[in-house]
Order: C-alpha cells, then structure tokens, then sequence
C-alpha cells in the first residue's frame, strides 16, 4: 500500500512557512521559524503512535487512562539542513534518540553524495521521522532512507518544509512505504534543482553560511 502523502495546511504552519520564505528573513528568525514549523508539524506526524491503556490514581479516583507504547522513536536529520528541525521535535518527543544522516548534492549533476552515518543501535525497533527542509529531485531523501533500511529501518516517515512534484514522485516510487509529511507542494525545479518558489537553500540560509 502507497505510503501517506500530507501537505499540511494548519494556518499556523503556512503562516510560519510565509515568514521564511520571504528573502529577507534573516539567519536568526529563519532558524527560530524553521524549528518552530517542526514542532507544529510532529504534532500530526506524531498522530498515530500507539497508546496502550493505564491505570492512574487522581486525587479523586482511578482513571482508565492512556500512555504511548511500543516503538520508540528515532529523529534522523539529513545533514546540514535537517538539524535545524531537530528542536522544534525534540520539544514534543523529549525521549526520543537523534542519528545523523551526512548527504550533499553535487550542485552540477545533483546526485547525493553520503559523507556521514551515525545511528542509534536499536534503530531497527524505532518508529523513525526522516526530516529535511527540502525535497527537491527526491534523491538525498531517497538515499538517506537507502541508508536506514540498509540498516533494519522499516517504520520510517518523512517531513519536510517545501517539496516539489518531482521530488515526491521520485520518493514515493522508490520508498512507496514511506509517509510523506510537507507544509507546501511547490510548483516545480529550476534548471540548477531549487525548488520555485521554495526558499532558496535552506542549509545556508539557517546557518548564515555563503
Ligand atoms: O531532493 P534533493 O534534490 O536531493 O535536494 C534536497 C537536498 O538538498 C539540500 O541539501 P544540500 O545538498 O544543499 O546540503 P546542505 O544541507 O548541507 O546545504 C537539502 O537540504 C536536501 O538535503
Ligand atoms: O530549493 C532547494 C533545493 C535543494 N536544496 C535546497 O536547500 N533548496
Ligand atoms: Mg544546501
């Protein structure tokens, strides 16, 4: 079955994502806005993890209450530009284990380059959010997840800011288990691979770099 693919259009979220997408946001706000959007939207991501049922004693009685069970979660960023939605996730899902996933995208052929993996060992029993702020031709995400299912990773979903059609077609083609989760589907690729509008690069734009 084809994984879920959700724009999600709370109008916090596309007021946030409005605010960094305009060029002159600056490094600080743009890095603040980035985690904040993260944080909003692993409310929704978060969504179905599985609960199990509790016993707790209230000052007044026994409630028949609820807590989250099983699969425990893992954020993995695609670095550089993922680490700038750790955060904003980490502030619902305090628990949760970060691996790290290097990728770069040669600017003249746009293949993904993997330079760096490092992932929690029980990252085969983890419910696991791939994020990034961009999907732009789908092949860094792809090869990140490469990566993980290549390690025992089977409970994966994605989340991104801004991805363009070709990205999310390429994705859900190679990875059609995947839940895709983005704040915008943007119009199309530029012949350099930026997505239109987009927001530019999202990795030099969170850290002032260029
Ligand atoms: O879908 P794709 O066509 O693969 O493009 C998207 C990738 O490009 C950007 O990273 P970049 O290579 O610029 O690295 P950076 O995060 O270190 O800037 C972005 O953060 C994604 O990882
Ligand atoms: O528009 C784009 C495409 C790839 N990477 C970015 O940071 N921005
Ligand atoms: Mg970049």
């Amino acid at each position: 079955m084809m994984g879920k693919f959700q724009v999600m259009d709370h109008p916090l979220i596309q007021h946030k994502l409005t605010i960094i997408r305009d060029k002159n946001c600056g490094t600080k706000e743009f890095r603040e806005v980035v985690n904040e959007i993260a944080n909003l939207m692993a409310f929704e991501v978060a969504r179905d993890m599985p609960l199990e049922d509790v016993d707790v004693q209230t000052p007044e009685g026994v409630a028949h209450a609820k807590q989250i069970s099983g699969k425990k979660v893992a954020i993995v960023p695609i670095l550089r530009a993922g680490i700038g939605m750790v955060d904003g996730i980490l502030d619902l899902i305090p628990a949760a284990k970060v691996g790290h996933i290097g990728m770069y995208r040669d600017e003249k052929t746009l293949e993904p380059h993997e330079y760096f993996v490092k992932l929690p060992s029980d990252i085969d029993q983890r419910q696991i959010f791939v994020v990034d702020p961009m999907l732009a031709t789908g092949g860094s995400s792809i090869m990140a997840i490469d990566a993980l299912k290549k390690r025992g990773a089977s409970n994966i979903k994605f989340v991104c800011l801004v991805a363009a059609p070709e990205g999310v077609k390429a994705l859900q083609k190679a990875h059609p288990d995947v839940d895709i989760y983005t704040a915008a589907l943007d119009q199309k690729l530029n012949d350099k691979g930026y997505i239109v509008p987009g927001l530019g690069d999202a990795g030099d734009r969170l850290f002032g770099t260029k």
